[in-house]
């Protein structure tokens, strides 16, 4: 089994090179849209959930077969067609800085994406290292429901929260403790039940020095 490396990258505007435009071709551009990758799918045919990204500019669609050529600007590949000796063909002319995802091939990849959820700047991600894509999907439903939709306001809360006590606290025992009491657990109810007034006044105590 592959030990694999977990990083985030930051993917804006580099471009993604994806051989093949059918289904695994769709959610893979699913996960990369968000990251506002330069998304270039390369396939004579494209998926019909496609077409109006395409016709929108969120991706380009360059409608051929492949051709070593079309990778020439890619930071990541993906190869997802449904042939493998065309898959095995966009490996071969996958230059050794360029990374590669044989979604027919795991042992081939450099690199596997994992399942996803996306709750603003919180992002869960599961991977069981391809043993099993299935329960890798079946954690994130489960991570959807206990990380649910409120978890978006909730952490770019946290977020604005934690610079203003940057920057009133010096890093020390203070800031810490100050950082630590914003994980109380009622200012994720208060987001929930929508009282934000609540949920201001607990931070100026913070604030004021005055943690628990
Ligand atoms: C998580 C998710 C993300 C994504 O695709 O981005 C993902 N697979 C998803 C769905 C899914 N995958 C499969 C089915 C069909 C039913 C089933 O079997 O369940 C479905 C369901 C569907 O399509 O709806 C089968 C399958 N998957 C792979 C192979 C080839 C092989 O094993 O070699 C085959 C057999 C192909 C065949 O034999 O025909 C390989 C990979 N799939 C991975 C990721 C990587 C490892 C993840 C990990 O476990 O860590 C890896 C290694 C490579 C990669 O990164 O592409 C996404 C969840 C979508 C979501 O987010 O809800
Ligand atoms: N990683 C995963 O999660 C996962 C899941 C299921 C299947 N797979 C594997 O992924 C591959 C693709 O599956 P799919 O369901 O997307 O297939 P699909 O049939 O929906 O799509 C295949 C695409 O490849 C394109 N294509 C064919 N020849 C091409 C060429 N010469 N140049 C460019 N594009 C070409 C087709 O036009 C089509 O758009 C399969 O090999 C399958 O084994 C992976």
């Amino acid at each position: 089994m592959t030990n694999y490396f977990p990083i985030h990258i930051n993917i804006e505007y580099k471009t993604v090179v994806i051989v093949g435009g059918g289904h695994v071709a769709t959610q893979k551009v699913a996960s990369l849209l968000p990251a506002k990758a330069n998304i270039v799918v390369v396939s004579p045919t494209l998926d019909d959930s496609l077409v109006p990204l395409a016709e929108s500019g969120q991706i380009t669609w360059h409608e051929k077969e492949f051709e070593p050529r079309d990778l020439d600007d890619a930071s990541l590949i993906i190869a997802a067609t449904n042939d493998t000796s065309v898959n095995e063909a966009v490996q071969e002319a996958a230059q050794h800085w360029q990374l590669i995802n044989r979604t027919d091939a795991q042992a081939e990849s450099d690199f596997i994406t994992p399942a996803t959820v996306r709750r603003g700047p919180l992002v869960l991600t599961v991977s069981t290292s391809g043993a099993s894509p299935a329960l890798a999907r079946k954690i994130k439903a489960d991570l959807e429901e206990q990380f649910d939709a409120v978890y978006d306001d909730y952490v770019c809360f946290l977020q604005q929260a934690r610079l203003m006590i940057a920057a009133k606290f010096e890093k020390g025992p203070q800031r810490r403790a100050a950082l630590q009491s914003l994980l109380e657990p009622s200012l994720l109810e208060w987001t929930r039940n929508g009282e934000i007034d609540r949920r201001e006044a607990f931070l100026q105590q913070i604030l004021m020095g005055e943690a628990r």
